[in-house]
């Protein structure tokens, strides 16, 4: 998908002054509150009209003020899933998720009924009235009249932050294969950098209605690691799992770690904080910590206090986090070898 938006708007006190063009498929729209997140979300819509200025997705205008073309809402192909479900509360789900089908035309319907509740496992919930949904059906119901409608784009405007913790991590997996799966371009604005992790490949980052820069969720996690309690959550793709004397034993590239037994025995993404990772100059011969890996330090980072260190561990890149006091007192500098010892309870499974 490529998208270009040039656009000014006014809103009291406000001013929302932007000029982009990003080409992706799962791009994050990040920035504090009142950076104009869901400003941009209501001119790509066509919930708000901007003052002047244009917006093309892909090949077609949807909005040129020159040209004074402004496409309706219902014309624009793009849909939009809010923080709260906004179902219709007098259709059952079934009618619910079939809304936007029935209006788009029989040659643009690439989704069916089917398709959708088997990936977002609502099935079951077909007969059901909307009222009595929990929350995170709702938000699922709602991503599926969405992906129904078949847009050219999907806004998700902060779609799980009236979830709690643990909805939300039950509904991100399912948002990822579901997302990829039906290959339908988004736009996901969150607060949360952690979400926008797993979800986005780009981040546009706003500031009082301006876009800042164009970046990613990663990079912008390692810039906060300092001033987030839970330090740097490395990302690791963990795989062929078995058990080994009450521990899991997984494959990490060319690596092998332990994990506490506590998981099932699948492949998936695996969290382990900068914080929980010991760095030691020498090999520590008798430790209880299960996994320690050999690591080049391939860059150091201060951020304000806290120093991250880079690790390749036999190809697989870690970041652990020091006090500075630790960068000279262990001698740490680029391409000198250290180990990095870690417990196997560390890993919290994110996928
Ligand atoms: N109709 C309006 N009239 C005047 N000001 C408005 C109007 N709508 C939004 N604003 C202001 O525009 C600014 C941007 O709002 P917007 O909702 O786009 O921010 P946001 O980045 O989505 O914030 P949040 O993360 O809190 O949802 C805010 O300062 C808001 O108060």
């Amino acid at each position: 998908m490529k998208l270009e938006v040039s656009l000014t708007k006014h809103l009291g006190d406000f001013s929302f002054d932007t000029d982009f063009c990003v080409d992706g498929e799962r791009i994050g729209i990040f920035g504090p509150s009142g950076s104009g997140k869901s400003t941009l979300s209501n001119l790509l819509t066509g919930f708000l009209t901007a003052d002047r200025g244009l917006i093309q997705l892909d090949r077609r205008k949807l909005f040129d003020s020159d040209a004074k073309i402004n496409l309706s809402p219902d014309h624009r192909r793009v849909a939009v899933v809010f923080q709260h479900a906004h179902l219709f509360p007098h259709l059952n789900v079934r009618k619910n998720l079939l809304y936007g089908h029935k209006r788009t035309p029989a040659s643009q319907r690439q989704l069916e009924l089917a398709d959708v509740t088997k990936a977002l496992n609502i099935d079951h919930l077909l007969k059901r009235n909307v009222t009595q949904l929990s929350g995170g059906e709702k938000q699922r119901v709602a991503l599926g009249r969405a992906l129904l409608a078949c847009p050219d784009l999907l806004v998700l405007d902060e779609p799980l932050s009236a979830l709690d913790k643990q909805l939300k991590e039950q509904i991100i997996p399912f948002l990822r294969t579901t997302l990829r799966h039906f290959a339908i371009p988004y736009l996901y604005i969150s607060h949360s950098l952690s979400e926008m992790r797993l979800l986005t490949d780009q981040v546009m980052q706003f500031a009082d209605g301006r876009l800042q820069q164009i970046t990613n969720a990663d990079t912008l996690e390692r810039e906060r690691m300092a001033g987030n309690r839970h330090g740097y959550l490395n990302h690791l793709t963990l795989s062929d799992p078995h058990e080994v004397d009450n521990l899991i034993s997984y494959r990490w590239g060319a690596n092998e770690l332990f994990l506490t037994a506590n998981e099932r025995l699948q492949d998936g993404l695996f969290g382990l904080s900068s914080k929980d990772i010991l760095l030691c100059k020498k090999h520590p011969h008798a430790m209880s910590a299960r996994n320690l890996l050999t690591g080049t330090i391939t860059g150091i980072m201060p951020h304000k206090g806290a120093v991250g260190v880079e690790l390749n561990c036999n190809g697989e890149i870690l970041l652990a986090q020091v006090v500075s006091q630790a960068v000279a007192e262990l001698e740490l500098d680029i391409g000198k070898t250290v180990y990095a010892a870690f417990k196997a309870s560390a890993f919290r499974r994110l996928t």
